[in-house]
């Protein structure tokens, strides 16, 4: 744990706000020497002049602007008027003041100058703005991705990260797990929502041994769970709730997932589909909207020990102590109800991943446990882990199928060809969704185009490492640019157009070059996704059902005819707003 804590502090001298308190002592410094210069009024006039023109060949810009107005306008009045010479030494203390602030924060640090850098500024408006991804992408990666090794870095939150857009290099750091292990900067600090959510013992952040025995307990019960009854029968539900006309499918499909996730996780109907509004889908749509909040996470001190001062934030602090409390309760009842089914030798059918994991627990030969307060943390990733991502995923597809009405008619046709195309609802097993081998195609051309993490969590390298030929230091974050691999005209033909084909048996997916890794949706390797049949499973069974009953349209005056309008939120994830699509009933 030592060995992280060091990692951890060395990163976090990288961190946004360390430079700025270094800015100003240096600045206090600066100012100082610079009045006392001007206060002894000896030789001052030459020594700014040459302040000015060494300043100006460096500067950014703006500051060469600064620069210029001075020399232009005031040093000429202060050659005239000598009192003057106080306050416009003072003017050009602050503008040098002010470049130093400047080059100290936006250049990235000595040890990584080896590698394309993203805009500072640009990167941080992005980040404080919820940008638009295809934007951001568009301005400040591409240039770099497409004109260097696919290592990049740029500032976030956590500090400088260098970021992978190549896929030979993104093969070299997942498939070396242990050389990079989770940065625990992504955790957040403690006491916050963030932390109180998803900071504990769990599958995600854990490293090492701790990862291990997480990983092996929950495995079995990701192998064994595929709860299509359920999905089938939350389809159902969402077939009464929509309407023929315009449908938010990111609405729709958030409260959907809500209910699988709870009902198919740990036994708990959310009852988001029939009732948005009940007290459990708005306390948890209290957090999960608080944890997007980037003003905590760059103060914490606002989240844990202030507070007090906001009182909408101590809602969402009281709505995560409900939930968390619900847990408690839930896995107690769990771990009882499963011994006596056990003593009674009950089976059954469509057990929850709760359920599963107690009994892998239960029947681990070397003895490997979870204790409650571990199994929580779990649900509570897997929770924000699983459900918005999922929603997602749906909802572009959708979103494809009605910009590409060719592409919706063959899924139907082929989801007929196994469910029948009588009209009326027919639910899917686990063995006919397994024959829908073009829906498949769609689903992994949508994630590719988009992937809903557009980036990994970060991760520290271990040692002195080089990634595509790249040198990376010891205790640097690194981590994937997902959206950016995805779209590396490197790797795809046309990136940006939909072509389901490339997923079709020995088409362009199969033949990437070198021994690369260019389609993450689901991550790879050790760390690859653990949810990523659960949702496949799931996809399969809302998509197929949704083809049969609805055909789907873009409306004409809908933002997004031409490009869905994704944002960036938190952890890389990303949402879309007002994303409508018109659904016509087919029976
Ligand atoms: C379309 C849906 C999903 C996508 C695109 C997705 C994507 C990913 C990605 C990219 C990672 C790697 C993150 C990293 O290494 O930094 C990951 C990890 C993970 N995902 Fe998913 N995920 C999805 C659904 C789910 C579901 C349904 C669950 C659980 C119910 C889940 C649980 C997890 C967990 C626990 C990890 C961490 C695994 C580990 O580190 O051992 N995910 N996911």
């Amino acid at each position: 744990m030592n060995y992280y804590n060091n990692l951890y502090s060395k990163n976090q001298e990288k961190n946004i706000l360390l430079p700025t308190f270094s800015f100003c002592s240096s600045f206090s410094i600066f100012l100082s020497f610079s009045s006392l210069f001007i206060l002894t009024k000896k030789r001052i006039m030459p020594l700014v002049s040459t302040l000015i023109q060494k300043t100006n060949d460096l500067a950014h810009p703006a500051i060469q602007q600064i620069i210029q107005l001075y020399a232009t306008y005031l040093l000429p009045q202060a050659q005239r008027h000598k009192n003057a010479l106080v306050p416009i030494g003072t003017i050009a203390a602050i503008a040098l003041g002010i470049y130093r602030f400047y080059t100290k924060i936006s250049r990235a640090p000595a040890h990584l100058q080896h590698m394309p850098q993203c805009d500072y500024f640009t990167a941080l408006k992005y980040y404080f703005t919820n940008g638009l991804v295809h934007e951001y992408a568009r301005d400040v990666v591409e240039p770099i991705r497409d004109n260097s090794a696919g290592v990049y870095t740029r500032i976030t939150a956590e500090g400088w990260i260098v970021d992978i857009t190549d896929p030979v290099a993104a093969k070299q750091m997942l498939m070396k797990a242990d050389l990079f292990p989770k940065s625990i900067t992504t955790r957040g600090a403690k006491g916050t929502l963030i932390e109180r959510f998803v900071g504990g013992p769990n599958v995600i952040f854990l490293n090492g041994l701790d990862w291990k025995r997480h990983r092996k307990i929950a495995n079995p019960a990701f192998h064994r769970a595929f709860p299509v009854k359920t999905f089938g029968h939350l389809t159902q539900t969402l077939f009464k709730v929509v309407e023929d006309g315009d449908v938010d499918v990111m609405d729709i499909f958030t409260r959907l997932t809500l209910d699988a996730i709870g009902t198919a996780g740990f036994g708990f109907n959310f009852n988001a589909l029939i009732d948005k509004h009940n007290e459990w889908v708005e306390g948890y749509e209290r957090v999960r909207d608080g944890m997007m909040k980037p003003l905590y996470i760059l103060l914490p001190i606002l989240d844990t020990k202030l507070v007090h001062w906001f009182p909408k934030r101590q809602e969402a602090h009281q709505s995560l102590t409900n939930f968390l409390n619900m847990l408690d309760k839930i896995i107690i009842n769990k771990r009882e109800t499963i011994q006596e089914k056990r003593d009674k030798q009950i089976e059954d059918n469509e057990k929850d991943l709760l359920s599963l994991m107690i009994e892998s627990e239960m029947n681990e030969e070397d003895g490997a446990v979870m204790s409650n307060e571990e199994l929580k943390s779990n649900l509570c990733v897997f929770f924000l882990a699983g459900h918005d991502t999922t929603a997602f995923a749906l909802s572009c597809a959708i979103y494809e199928l009605a910009k590409h009405p060719d592409v919706q008619e063959k899924v139907r046709q082929e989801v007929n060809s196994i469910l029948g195309d009588a009209s009326e609802t027919v639910l899917p097993t686990v063995e006919q969704t397994k024959q829908m081998s073009y829906l498949n195609q769609v689903m992994k051309e949508t994630l590719r185009l988009h992937a809903p993490l557009a980036n990994s969590t970060s991760r520290t390298a271990a040692e002195d490492i080089e990634l595509n030929g790249v040198f990376i230091p010891k205790g640097q974050l690194v981590g994937l640019d997902i959206y950016n691999l995805h779209r590396n005209p490197k790797c795809w033909k046309d990136p940006e157009t939909f072509d389901p084909d490339r997923f079709a048996p020995g088409g362009e997916a199969e033949k990437q070059p070198g021994s690369g890794l260019a389609w993450v949706a689901f991550s790879n390797g050790g760390r690859q996704c653990i949810g990523v049949n659960f949702s496949l499973a799931q996809q399969r069974v809302v998509l197929s059902m949704l083809v049969r009953k609805y055909n789907f349209e873009i409306p004409e005056d809908s933002i997004h005819k031409e490009q869905i309008q994704k944002r960036n939120i938190i952890f890389s994830m990303i949402s879309i707003d007002d994303l409508k699509i018109k659904f016509k009933s087919r029976y």
